[in-house]
């Protein structure tokens, strides 16, 4: 294998200044409450209003500012995620089994109570986060689910507010960044009690907030700054490629784009291509900042190669533009959504086809996979017996506890049995 094109260096360094600087924003927070939050939100955001909360009026009306047109694809998008969220809650089976006579196990799914979801909208409103988030929520069967967003130009866009309705969000509050992670986590604001989860996408504070807050509210998973890897040989075409690697790059300057691929000629008519392509958009600034940083062309011998090195790059999106590419579907292990063949592309799976777009980052594709109805649930486990399957379980719990010296679970099994363990 060899490069055509490198990352450029030093992003490591960076990523650990920014856990110090969020580090010490949630210390603040926690510690002074309300006030930080507003400090933190006028210092990034210019943003400081009486109510961060957006009026309920206000969401159930935010329709009325927008065309038809939009609404009906946003109205088209929340089916498709809410129609595949139904589908994948629907393979989520409570169980009861009897796996000896007389003992009866069994799990269930039970929605936490409570979901705070970060919508993003530093640089663009990105109103389908705010469905991606709620929608499985929802279908999860959580209690309550609040939005938090950053304001754009002193408000939240319409079509988040119209998004956030449609998808069955409890309330919306104007706030962002690492203050809006806390806010939720927390509970120090007036009227928004702390949440057991806070979920959704974010830059890279957002997701390092979210990091540091695990373990006192649960998360999703860390999905950061959006990554594209393309794997592909000599029957892709390089203007799709290049096409669809840009079409992610505009996201974030932090953002990474990957083509793997077995055809060097591939490779050199892509890189040939991609100046025209970073040309086309107007986000041409963030796309090129994220190419040079972080772009890199990789030719490997042969189709194990590409797997192996597509795997380990554990990428958020991969496309394949490979022969028979539905293949690649049960070849390929880390990887937190899959694009196969040319027909569908990345912005599909970020709108409207209905798998969650909220997706692993930063190699964490290696141990999960992205937002879905599961994430919201916890799979809780019970069980029941007969006096004589406890009497056979009290024997073996006895034995077992002894030979670890724990002498008071070894009694908690014989007082429920006749056997002949003895107590020391
Ligand atoms: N992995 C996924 O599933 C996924 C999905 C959608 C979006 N994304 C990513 O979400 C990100 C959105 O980023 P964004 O910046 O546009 O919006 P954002 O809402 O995530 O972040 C904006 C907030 O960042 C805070 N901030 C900005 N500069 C700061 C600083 N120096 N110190 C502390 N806080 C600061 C501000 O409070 C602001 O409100 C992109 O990186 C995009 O790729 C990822
Ligand atoms: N590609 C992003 C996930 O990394 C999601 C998104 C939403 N809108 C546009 N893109
Ligand atoms: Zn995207």
């Amino acid at each position: 294998m060899y490069r055509l094109k490198e990352p450029a260096p030093g992003r490591a360094e960076n990523l650990s200044e920014i856990s110090s600087r969020v580090r010490e924003i949630l210390a603040d927070i926690e510690r002074r409450g309300e006030a930080a939050v507003r400090e933190y939100s006028r210092r990034f955001d210019g943003w400081d209003p009486d109510d961060f909360r957006v009026p309920d009026s206000v969401v159930r009306s935010a329709g009325n500012e927008l065309d038809e047109k939009l609404k009906r694809s946003l109205r088209f998008a929340v089916e498709q995620v809410r129609g595949f969220a139904e589908h994948q809650r629907r393979t989520l089976l409570d169980l009861e089994v009897e796996t000896l006579p007389g003992l009866t196990l069994g799990h269930r799914h039970v929605p936490v109570e409570s979901v705070g979801a970060y919508v993003p909208g530093g640089r663009y409103t990105l109103i389908a986060s705010t469905y991606m988030n709620v929608v499985p929520a929802r279908v999860a069967g959580v209690d309550r689910v609040v939005v938090c967003t950053p304001p754009r130009d002193g408000r939240v866009h319409p079509a988040v507010l119209y998004a956030a309705h449609l998808a069955g969000a409890d309330a919306v509050y104007a706030l962002g960044g690492v203050q809006a992670i806390a806010a939720m986590a927390f509970g120090v604001l007036p009227g928004l009690a702390a949440v057991d989860m806070v979920v959704g996408p974010g830059n890279a504070y957002v997701v390092e907030a979210k990091r540091q807050v695990f373990g006192r509210v649960g998360i999703d998973l860390l999905a950061g700054p959006t990554e594209i890897g393309i794997i592909a040989d000599d029957t892709a075409d390089p203007f799709l490629v290049a096409c669809d690697l840009v079409g992610q790059l505009e996201h974030d300057p932090r953002s990474r784009g990957v083509l793997i691929t077995t055809s060097e000629r591939l490779a050199r008519d892509v890189l040939a291509q991609l100046d025209e392509h970073l040309r086309a958009v107007s986000t041409e600034e963030v796309a090129r900042a994220a190419w040079e940083a972080g772009g890199e062309v990789v030719v490997v011998a042969d189709e194990d190669e590409l797997i192996k090195v597509c795997d380990d790059y554990a990428l958020e999106h991969v496309e394949v533009h490979v022969r028979e590419p539905q293949r690649m579907i049960h070849l390929l292990r880390n990887y937190g959504s899959l694009f196969v063949g040319p027909e569908t592309t990345v912005a599909y799976g970020d709108k409207v086809a209905g798998p969650n777009h909220v997706l692993p980052t930063l190699r964490a594709a290696r141990f999960t996979g992205g937002q879905w109805v599961g994430k919201y649930l916890k799979t809780v486990t019970y069980q029941y017996a007969t006096p004589a399957a406890s009497r056979e379980l009290a024997e073996h719990c006895a034995t077992e506890s002894l030979a670890e010296g724990m002498v008071a679970h070894a009694r908690t099994a014989t007082v429920r049995s006749s056997a002949s363990v003895t107590v020391g």
